[in-house]
């Protein structure tokens, strides 16, 4: 089972017994049990979760609607002494069923590119062996980790930052190791990819997902990045998922106004879905509309359904995700999902 899975309430004025909290979390050094300390003086908790994967926004979930209440009274807009002094926003939230875990077994899943029918989305399987596979995670686990709320990553060529879904481009953390020179002649020379051969891939992110949890709907910000993006999939299965929104719906992460969207995707417009299966030592590419137009995201799930066979995620499953980091702005063909049009 994932995370509850929490968003703004339909209408203006509900209360409830959940508090959204922005501006504390794992991500500016605040622990769970240290938020804890603060808000269960108004009330008996159920818990507190993290709202999403920025690490600075956290669920507070009591017992009763009262203690949320009083809690948001007495703490909304207020530096916090117990918290480093830091202003909590805080706004009220409720419990989601959970559309992405019951909706994941209506949507049928493909093994092969050409079964998803999304135009720029490829998969090579065995685009490595077991061996390199086993030689790439040696590799990484002997460099260190940096950890998010729920899974850990490593930055290379750099630094991807979270908080704003982008790269700091004046920051080169230097070139991409050389442990993944093999695999980067090898996309250069893969007859599945065309156009690949001028590209210079210069970002490396290494994601490590344990059981049961994924990657929150997203198009990798164009401005940060060039057309074409491939994730190496190694040591554990999962199963990767798209939705096309009719009406695009890029916005600043950053932006309050963006949160209740980016927390409760479902609230937009109408989608279509469609999902593959990676298994390990695949390689995907995600171009053209399936890079610039479709979200993907990997559900929070420990178990998997591809056609009929139920499918266990193992202990862990690490991505390479390979990216050219662009220079200048993205003049794509979807403007409606594109930060460099607004
Ligand atoms: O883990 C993966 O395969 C995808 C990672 C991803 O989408 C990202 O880092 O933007
Ligand atoms: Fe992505």
């Amino acid at each position: 089972m994932g995370l509850p899975r929490f968003g703004r309430p339909k209408n203006d004025g509900e209360l409830s017994s959940n508090l959204f909290v922005a501006n504390c979390g794992s991500a500016v050094g605040l622990s769970d049990d240290d938020i804890a300390s603060v808000f269960c003086k108004f009330g008996e908790l159920k818990g507190v979760y993290a709202a999403d994967e920025s690490g600075t926004r956290v669920i507070v979930a009591y017992v009763e609607e009262g203690s949320a209440q009083a809690a948001l009274k007495a703490l909304h807009g207020q530096s916090c002494p117990e918290l480093g002094g830091r202003s909590l926003h805080i706004r009220y939230s409720v419990l989601q069923p959970t559309p992405q875990d019951q909706a994941s077994d209506l949507v049928p899943v493909s093994i092969t590119a050409s079964d998803v029918s999304i135009p720029g989305l490829f998969l090579v399987h065995d685009f490595i062996s077991a061996k390199e596979e086993e030689e790439l995670l040696q590799a990484v686990d002997c460099r260190p980790w940096n950890s998010l709320s729920k899974r850990r990553v490593q930055h290379y060529g750099y630094e991807f930052r979270y908080d704003i879904r982008n790269v700091n481009t004046r920051h080169c953390l230097g070139e991409l190791p050389s442990f993944v020179s093999p695999i980067l002649d090898r996309i250069s020379s893969c007859p599945t990819f065309e156009n690949v051969k001028n590209i210079v891939l210069d970002q490396l992110t290494v994601n490590e997902y344990p059981p049961g949890v994924g990657l929150s709907p997203h198009i990798d910000t164009h401005s940060a990045f060039e057309d074409l993006i491939f994730s190496l999939s190694l040591s554990g299965p999962c199963i990767m998922e798209f939705r096309r929104y009719e009406n695009g719906d890029w916005l600043p992460r950053v932006a309050s106004s963006a949160v209740a969207k980016i927390e409760n995707p479902e609230d937009q417009s109408n989608f279509i879905r469609r999902a593959i299966y990676l298994p390990p030592r695949s390689l995907l590419l995600l171009s053209g509309e399936a890079r610039y137009a479709w979200h993907h995201y990997i559900p929070h799930h420990k178990i998997d359904k591809v056609n009929g066979k139920v499918i266990r995620r193992a202990s862990r499953r690490v991505s390479f995700t390979f990216r050219k980091v662009r220079e200048g702005l993205c003049k794509c063909e979807f403007p409606q999902y594109c930060d460099s049009r607004r």
